[in-house]
């Protein structure tokens, strides 16, 4: 029994979890950027991308440090910048890929000279 289901031994289960992430009886304006929404820990029992539970994701420890490392690395080492005038287009195709890739130039931080610098 699941949820006043009758769910059959074996069965295989699919969980809608991107319709769970933006249902608005659940989230509080689901469809915009909001990340200070998950600040302090707020909110943050609410996210199923690595699952739930006992069969919940162990690599999510590893992927939350590595994607706050990758960004953070873009960030600090690159300008960036769109090369069109036009708005981000936020419209999602399968996959969750953007249906409208987004365009952008990066450009080297000094920084990023400097420590390659010092191994020469
Ligand atoms: C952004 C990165 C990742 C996402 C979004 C993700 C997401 C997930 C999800 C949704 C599940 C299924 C949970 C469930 O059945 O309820 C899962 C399972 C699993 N993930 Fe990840 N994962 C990521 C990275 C990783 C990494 C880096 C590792 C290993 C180093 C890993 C290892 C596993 C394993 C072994 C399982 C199966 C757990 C089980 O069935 O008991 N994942 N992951």
């Amino acid at each position: 029994m699941l949820a006043g289901y009758d769910v059959p031994r074996g069965t295989m289960l699919l969980v809608n979890v991107w319709a769970m992430h933006r249902d608005p009886s659940i989230w509080e304006d689901p469809e915009i950027f909001k990340p200070e929404r998950f600040e302090n820990g707020k909110e943050t029992q609410k996210v199923l991308s690595f699952g739930i539970g006992r069969r919940a994701c162990p690599g999510a420890g590893l992927s939350h440090r590595l994607v706050s490392l990758a960004l953070g690395s873009l960030i600090q080492c690159f300008e960036w910048e769109r090369i069109g005038e036009e708005c981000v287009d936020n419209i999602e195709a399968p996959m969750m890929r953007p249906a409208t890739p987004l365009v952008a130039m990066c450009k080297a931080r000094p920084i990023v000279h400097e420590t390659l610098n010092a191994f020469v």
